[in-house]
């Protein structure tokens, strides 16, 4: 396979259907490795996601002086008193590069930052901002940018923050994370447009509360962590929703039937809304001990929806909007400009280039269903464009997919299972 031709989609011959088991979340993993990293013993983690944005944030834990055990997705972490000199590679991942920065503060000595390219691109001034309101040094060269360097003392002052949030809920979840070991805690506001991404905010005051830590989140747009101690914990992760959503979308759009397994009950991840989204397409969707299964119609409805909660899933729901029976308006996702790549513009381009009719709106995306024809379809380094490109090879002649193994960044096995399900 040339990098020229891509990876050929695989092309449904008719009702997509089976059975699909997707390793751990990303956000919940990478949230576990740094908790038990600033617990007050060993913990050990289940079900952790072995993908590229938790290699690179085991790597950075076990840089700053962390015992992280081999082991893929069965580890335990024993945290270790944190020093520097150490270099941290951040690759793409967002939750490395704003999640990393609080907790090296922590550290005694420098630590240095760097990523991929684009990684240089996505915004980081405002946690690096906080920081330093907060009592601690970085050295920016007054870029707001990757590279930087975060020199601890062995402690941070902590207290109150104000800060613009509404570029990324990372931005927020990187101070919850670790302030509770701040000197006086952490009082975090948030003044600007909404915070984008809710449940992940969920996800980081639910998971510090599990672990003992005291979050005050009853005031909107205001956080307080108690200064205290990070109890271990040992805890198994859910699979990664957001992962399954390719998944379930060539079910909807194939008029197939496509079970998860391992679904939660109850969850903070966005791909909780997956159910309640795919039903607005038409589909339907039971959750059953099995897993959840969503079954298509044949029929795709377009779609208005306010994605601002779940902007990681756009990418794949754009790519089932494009073979609805009308328009569709995804908005709230403005926030989607800072992710991989400007997500909205590499939608509109690529969906574009195969025949598509979509349009940037300020804060979102407008899909007019078009026929579309093959062609070869850029992912930009991003897993969650090869993702909607997949989903539109079903059902599209001759579609390529660029670099492929840029699916790694969270689920290494996707060209395998995908392959797997559509054959
Ligand atoms: O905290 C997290 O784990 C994440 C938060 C979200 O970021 P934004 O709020 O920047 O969209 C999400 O898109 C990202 O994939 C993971
Ligand atoms: C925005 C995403 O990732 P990151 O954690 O790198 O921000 C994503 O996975 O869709």
């Amino acid at each position: 396979m040339s990098e020229q031709q891509g990876w050929p989609a695989p092309r449904a011959t008719g009702a997509v259907s089976g059975t699909v088991t997707v390793p751990g979340s990303k956000s919940i993993s990478n949230r576990a490795l740094i908790l038990a990293a600033l617990a007050d013993g060993p913990s050990h983690l289940t079900g952790l996601l072995a993908a590229r944005d938790t290699a690179l944030m085991r790597s950075a834990l076990v840089s700053l002086g962390v015992g992280i055990s081999d082991g893929s997705t069965s580890v335990t972490v024993t945290p270790g008193s944190l020093k520097g000199p150490a270099s941290v590679d951040c690759g793409l991942a967002g939750t490395v590069m704003r999640f990393v920065p609080p907790v090296a503060a922590l550290a005694d000595g420098v630590v240095a930052f760097d990523g991929d390219e684009y990684a240089r691109e996505r915004p980081m001034g405002v946690i690096l901002g906080a920081l330093r309101t907060l009592g601690v040094q970085i050295d920016d060269g007054g870029t707001g940018r990757m590279p930087y360097t975060v020199s601890g003392t062995g402690s941070v002052r902590g207290g109150e923050v104000t800060l613009d949030a509404s570029g990324s809920s990372q931005f927020v979840s990187a101070l919850l994370l670790a302030g509770a070991r701040y000197d006086e805690g952490v009082d975090i506001r948030h003044d600007g447009k909404p915070v984008p991404s809710q449940p992940h905010l969920d996800m980081s005051v639910g998971m510090l509360r599990e672990r003992g830590v005291q979050v005050d989140d009853a005031e909107p747009n205001r956080w307080v962590v108690a200064p205290g101690p990070v109890r271990a914990l040992d805890t198994a992760i859910e699979p990664d929703l957001s992962n399954a959503a390719p998944f379930l979308a060539a079910a909807v759009i194939t008029g197939g039937s496509v079970t998860v397994t391992g679904w939660p009950s109850q969850t903070t991840q966005p791909g909780g809304q997956l159910p309640d989204i795919f039903t607005r397409f038409g589909a339907s969707a039971t959750l059953t001990d099995g897993g959840l299964t969503v079954r298509g119609t044949g029929r795709v409805q377009g779609v208005d929806l306010d994605l601002s909660e779940v902007g990681e899933l756009s990418p794949v729901i754009a790519a089932v909007a494009a073979f609805a029976d009308g328009p569709s308006y995804l908005r709230g996702i403005a926030h989607l400009r800072n992710h991989e790549t400007d997500r909205l513009a590499a939608l509109e381009t690529e969906f574009n280039a195969l025949g598509g009719d979509v349009k940037q709106l300020e804060d979102g995306l407008e899909i007019r269903p078009k026929a579309l024809h093959g062609g070869l379809f850029h992912t930009y380094d991003d897993h969650r464009m090869a993702h909607a490109a997949a989903v539109l090879g079903l059902l599209v002649d001759g579609l390529q997919i660029e670099n492929i193994g840029t699916t790694a960044k969270t689920l290494p096995e996707f060209p395998d299972m995908w392959s797997g399900l559509t054959s």
